[in-house]
């Protein structure tokens, strides 16, 4: 299976895989035992689709998959006690980091995201929109959902983020003791929520009882809005206050949204009072959130503030060896020092990069040299089969998604229409040299903080999601065919 799934999906196969044990096949349900309870909860959330996909191909049947962990269990003969069984992990709620915008380009959104967020808040007091409106589901969920990827160990220190590192770490040695609140900030990419979830990893290794509540600040919110809604207080502070550990990621979420703000605020206090540990991120230091009452940002001050940066050179090299490593990938340095030269704004991109290259290396099938590397970054002074145009790019991207082109150049905003449009814009900018203002004008007259934003959106979705990244380079190469 482990062979199917590299040759079908290889982009998402990591190295902790080997670490996974066909546990039983019994009435069409393959259990796989994983590793860490961690692991479980990861591949259960994220990777089920490719798993029961290469199940149902091995076997031929139609095979459910489940990723189990904990001492193994049977009917007959009572099992015997592993030595030193490791306590499955239940923790309280679901992270999910979820996609946002927060550049200093992107800031120039903040105006009229502000009113947006104000508006939403208030519609919402007043009964308004429905779950979905607010983001989809806003269940007080209880899985805990972190990457093992995202450990201490993967994460490449420089003079960017030493501060922050080590920041980190302690509060992962003993929580609540010396930095509380701890407070991350910094652009997007560079690793804030990677930090965030190497402090829970670690303090779930050595205490796995230890209660951690890990949630965006935007999930946070719409919980908030969601229970206020349903006459579910009780709940919504129940779940929030009885915490060891409270982790929001994103916290500039909160700009301007003067219930959630104060709703947070209570929260803060009686954990802090409890002496429970408080870790933050956000895209910028707490009295640069716009909207932020002055007693949240004293309260964010409280502890300790510290920044993370665009990674060095040097350390460009770093994340780029260690997120080939992670992919089992053979990269020479003349290839990773080329690209660590194309590519110096965060570490998401960085990653997104080494996909992309293995994507190529995979579809021709060919070692990593200097050349796959330039084709696949888009060098202008690769000589390419074929001109990409706009019209090309949209034809094969309306192709693939089984859309108009002109329901892209509507006004709709649907899922549906809105991503394959952010596509046409991300693959216009990477291989075409129309402006922001040229890309947006195509498609209804969209300005260049929507092109921008777009191409911030799939770039991340790109680092984060293998497959979309393979769909993407399929139809960027079919684009200049
Ligand atoms: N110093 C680093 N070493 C290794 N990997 C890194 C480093 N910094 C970031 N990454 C990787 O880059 C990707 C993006 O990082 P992460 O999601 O933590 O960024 P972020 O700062 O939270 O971004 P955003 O503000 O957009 O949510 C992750 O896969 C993470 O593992």
């Amino acid at each position: 299976m482990n062979e199917y799934l590299w040759d079908k999906h290889a982009p998402i196969c990591r190295q902790w895989f080997s670490d996974l044990h066909l546990h039983r096949l019994e009435q069409g349900l393959l259990e796989i035992r994983t590793g860490t309870a961690i692991q479980r909860n990861y591949l259960q959330n994220r990777c089920l689709e490719p798993f029961t996909e290469a199940a149902q191909q091995t076997t031929g049947q139609l095979i459910a998959v489940r990723f189990v962990h904990g001492p193994p269990r049977t009917i007959e003969p009572e099992p015997e006690p592993e030595p030193t069984p490791q306590p499955a992990v239940e923790p309280a709620v679901v992270s999910l980091p979820l996609p946002r915008t927060s550049t200093d380009d992107v800031r120039k959104l903040a105006a009229e995201r502000s009113a947006a967020a104000r508006e939403a808040e208030e519609a919402a007091f007043a009964g308004g929109p429905t779950p979905e409106q607010l983001g989809g589901g806003a269940e007080l969920d209880d899985g805990l959902i972190l990457s093992p990827d995202h450990t201490f160990d993967q994460f490449v220190a420089g003079p960017n983020n030493e501060l922050a590192l080590a920041l980190c770490q302690s509060v992962a040695e003993a929580p609540a003791t010396a930095y509380n609140p701890l407070f991350i900030h910094g652009g997007v990419g560079l690793g804030k929520t990677h930090l965030l979830q190497a402090i829970c990893l670690q303090i779930l290794e050595a205490r796995p009882a230890f209660k951690i509540v890990f949630v965006s600040c935007e999930k946070f919110t719409n919980q908030f809005l969601e229970c206020v809604r349903n006459g579910r207080w009780a709940q919504f502070r129940l779940h929030y206050r009885e915490a060891d550990m409270l982790v929001i990621d994103d916290v500039h979420f909160l700009a301007e949204k003067e219930r959630s703000q104060e709703e947070f605020f209570h929260t803060f206090n009686e954990l802090h009072g409890q002496k429970k540990q408080i870790v933050l991120s956000s895209d910028a230091a707490p009295s640069e959130i716009p909207g932020l009452t002055d007693r949240l940002i004293s309260r964010f001050n409280w502890g300790v503030v510290a920044p993370v940066g665009a990674p060095s050179y040097e350390t460009r090299i770093a994340i780029l060896e260690a997120k080939a490593e992670l992919r089992g990938l053979g990269v020479p340095r003349t290839v990773l020092e080329y690209m660590a030269r194309r590519i110096d704004t965060n570490a998401r991109e960085l990653e997104g990069a080494i996909t992309t290259l293995q994507a190529h290396a995979h579809v021709a099938k060919r070692p990593i040299d200097l050349e796959l590397a330039r084709r696949a970054m888009g060098d202008p002074n690769v000589v390419t089969s074929g001109r990409v145009t706009l019209g090309r790019i949209v034809d094969v991207v309306c192709k693939f998604y089984s859309v108009k082109q002109s329901e892209l150049q509507s006004k709709r905003r649907h899922k549906s229409i809105a991503e394959p449009r952010q596509v046409c814009m991300f693959i216009a900018r990477q291989r075409t040299d129309l402006s922001l203002e040229d890309i947006g004008g195509h498609f209804g007259g969209r300005d260049h903080t929507t092109v921008m934003h777009s191409v911030q959106k799939i770039t991340k979705k790109v680092a984060e999601d293998e497959v979309f990244a393979a769909q993407i380079l399929k139809m960027t190469e079919d684009s200049q065919a």
